[in-house]
């Protein structure tokens, strides 16, 4: 490395590193040695510095060679190659590097080097990138040959279907082969991208593109540019099943609802917009909630909130196998819902809104330190501060209802979708048809701009134009297929979209898959959330699942819990209360969390009632002090790190004049009753949450 060095310093630079071919492997040896040669000769130098720097080549070659894991016989071709250079160095320093004979003999030299270097492996690499650019030369021929004869064919078409003329400066194949891009200038004088657009329907028929293929215009990277969408082979007609990677998702990053005529999935951004899904009987709609629900389920921020006055059907297959045992996760541990609320009557639909209403109105106010703080009206949505995903089966029907009940449901709805954008909280309608009352309604219109219409072939109650509205060209029949239909967001113009199916069986993976990933509702908005929520599981508020699973009719006693087959039955137990004990079991076991003398729960007077709550730890203890809610929340936010009680303090000080000492007997009690637990010693002791903690031999 020295000579290296010295040789950087004061010689002419070598690039031992750079990547060479067997030919520029000889140039470079041969135009260093010249280069030196010459150098050489100009400053006098002595020739014996030449045989070094050829060693010194030799011996970077080496090295370099080595770090690159070159094989042996290309290290020793170029080591090889860099003494005989060396050699010719010394001769031609002392006669001179500019004579005819020293110039010759070094190029023969240097064919001499490149002769040896063919024979090395290095060459074959070299030959093989050589083979695959001409290959790729070669496709690249044919293939701009192809975009040729297209950028022609639709130049003129244009022309002769909308009466524009275009230039087309680019074609792009998509990679799945399913069509392609094209961008053309519009000519000037006024011309729109909009005009192409409008023709989208006749530009297809023109193309003679097979049934379900389109050609969508949309705008350019400027107002005079326009890109035309043609898809050549229909991806919608065939069945394509939910991706079977379930990585983890954010509502910040979009969550994939299916997928375009170009096989690319399109994602809905939902953290300030709501969602607008019409699908008529038998398009597709209930396949395409349970794919938005595996996307919600996903997602590390994201809790859902189902309402489906409709037997609950489009909750049940995300909470039963859970809530029955029916599925573990990979480490055999019980598994959580995929939805953290299911409402499927109306009283807990409007226990569910209003519970809705007062954590939005209670955000907006306990957090206005985290607004301050990152500068914003938006509340900082992630793990800790989860958004609110309230997915509403046929709540357009509820919203256009004249029955004095779905009325109220309706006002609640319409109240969250008006107040709590800020605060993370949206929702997801759906609709039997796109009747002008649903979207007659101005919020709807304002603020569910991320909007699907499941066609799957039907024209009753789907007026495209009212759904979409500035487009035209859309048409029914373009989508024929269940799951299919038409998708636009903010972010997505509106063209050809479908779902993938998911069937139950995926249903249950994602349950088990996401288990562990979904969100706990943050103390400031459980305690505005209040009971409603903390006691959603209750046995009374569930009855309603028993009575509409499937299972009921079959086996004649409801769910098939196993946690039913292991008990001791002693005692009748009805199979709402044995799901119910087993779903608290599994949250207990899971969350370690345990009955709490001072839970409401404890002091009822109803001992059913009583054994019916879910007791999660974050939301323990409704009546604690909010210093000692906020402490909690501290330690919770602390993650596996943990924290100590001095810190504890210090974050309170100010807001609650809480004491370290105070803080102390806090973290005593939690000790005590495992919602935290203590590591290490003396002044390394910390408090780690019990979501959080270590797994010990005896948990
Ligand atoms: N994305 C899809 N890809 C392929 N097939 C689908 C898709 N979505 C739905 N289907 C087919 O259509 C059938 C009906 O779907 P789904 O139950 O979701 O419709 P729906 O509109 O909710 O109808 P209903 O209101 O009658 O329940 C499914 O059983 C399935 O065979």
């Amino acid at each position: 490395m020295s000579t290296a060095t010295a040789h950087k310093s004061d010689g002419p630079v070598l690039d031992w590193a750079a990547g060479h071919g067997p030919v520029t492997g000889a140039l470079s040896a041969t135009t260093g040695a010249f280069a030196i040669a010459t150098t050489g000769a100009a400053t006098a130098m002595p020739p014996g510095w030449a045989l070094a720097v050829g060693a010194a080549g030799a011996l970077g070659h080496t090295i370099v060679g080595l770090r690159l894991r070159n094989a042996g016989r290309t290290l020793t071709t170029r080591a090889a190659s860099w003494l005989i250079g060396a050699g010719w160095t010394t001769w031609a320093m002392t006669h001179g590097p500019l004579t005819w004979a020293a110039l010759g003999s070094l190029a023969t030299i240097g064919v001499g080097i490149g002769a040896a270097a063919r024979s090395a492996a290095l060459y074959e690499e070299a030959r093989e990138e050589e083979a695959h650019a001409t290959e790729q030369r070669q496709i690249a021929t044919d293939l701009s040959a192809e975009r040729r004869t297209i950028a022609a064919e639709w130049a003129d078409r244009i022309q002769r279907v909308c009466g524009i003329t275009v230039r087309v400066l680019g074609v792009e194949m998509w990679p799945t082969g399913a069509g392609f891009s094209l961008d053309a200038e519009l000519p000037p004088g006024g011309a729109t991208w909009s005009k192409v657009a409008a023709e989208s329907a006749r530009l297809s028929a023109d193309a003679r593109l097979p049934h379900g293929c389109t050609a969508t215009a949309v705008p350019g990277i400027d107002q005079g540019r326009v890109i035309i969408d043609v898809t050549t082979v229909n991806v919608l007609e065939e069945t394509r099943t939910y991706p079977s990677e379930y990585g983890p998702l954010s509502v910040l990053t979009g969550i994939p609802w299916g997928y375009r005529t170009n096989a690319e999935p399109v994602l809905a951004y939902l953290r300030e917009q709501c969602a607008l899904v019409v699908g008529p009987t038998g398009s597709g709609k209930t396949n395409m909630v349970h794919s938005i629900l595996a996307g919600f389920a996903r997602a590390q921020d994201v809790l859902t909130w189902v309402i489906d006055l409709n037997a609950g059907s489009a909750g049940l297959p995300w909470v039963l196998p859970a809530l029955s045992g029916e599925i573990q996760s990979e480490e055999g541990k019980p598994v959580r819902p995929g939805v953290d609320w299911l409402a499927g009557t109306f009283e807990e639909a409007a226990a569910m809104l209003d519970a809705a209403v007062r954590i939005a109105k209670h955000r907006k106010m306990a957090y206005q330190d985290v607004l301050a703080k990152a500068n914003t009206d938006l509340l900082p949505i992630d793990r800790r501060t989860p958004q609110i995903m309230l997915v509403i089966d046929e709540g357009a029907e509820i919203l256009v209802s004249t029955d004095r009940q779905m009325r109220k449901l309706a006002e609640k709805i319409l109240e969250v979708i008006r107040i709590a954008r800020a605060m993370g909280l949206r929702t997801v309608l759906t609709a039997l048809g796109a009747t002008g009352s649903v979207l007659g309604n101005l919020m709807i219109r304002r603020e569910a701009k991320v909007r699907v219409a499941l066609t799957g072939g039907e024209t009753e109650g789907m007026d495209l134009s009212k759904m979409f509205p500035g487009t035209r060209g859309l048409r029914v029949d373009q989508a024929p297929f269940k799951g299919a239909g038409f998708m636009s967001t903010p972010e997505s113009p509106v063209a050809l979209f479908k779902a993938w199916r998911i069937k139950p069986n995926q249903i249950r993976e994602i349950t088990a898959a996401t288990s562990e990933r979904h969100p706990v509702l943050d103390v400031v908005s459980a305690k505005a959330a209040g009971p409603a929520y903390a006691r959603r599981w209750d046995t009374d508020r569930t009855a309603w699942m028993r009575e509409h699973t499937p299972d009921a009719g079959s086996s004649g006693d409801g769910l098939k819990l196993t946690a039913l087959s292991r008990q001791d039955t002693a005692e009748p137990v009805s199979p709402e209360e044995a799901m119910l004990r087993a779903f608290r079991e599994q949250i207990d076991e899971q969350f370690d969390t345990a009955p709490d003398p001072n839970t409401p729960e404890a002091d009822s007077a109803d001992p059913a009632a009583g054994g019916g709550g879910l007791n999660l730890s974050a939301l323990r203890g409704e009546q604690d002090s909010p210093a000692q809610r906020e402490a909690l929340a501290l330690l919770l936010a602390a993650g596996p790190e943990g924290t100590g009680a001095s810190a504890i303090a210090r974050a309170l000080a100010d807001a609650h004049g809480t004491t370290r000492q105070t803080v102390v007997g806090w973290l005593k009690t939690w000790v005590n009753d495992r919602t935290a637990v203590r590591v290490g010693e003396g002044t390394k002791a910390r408090y780690v949450h019990a979501r959080h903690a270590p797994q010990t031999p005896e948990d």
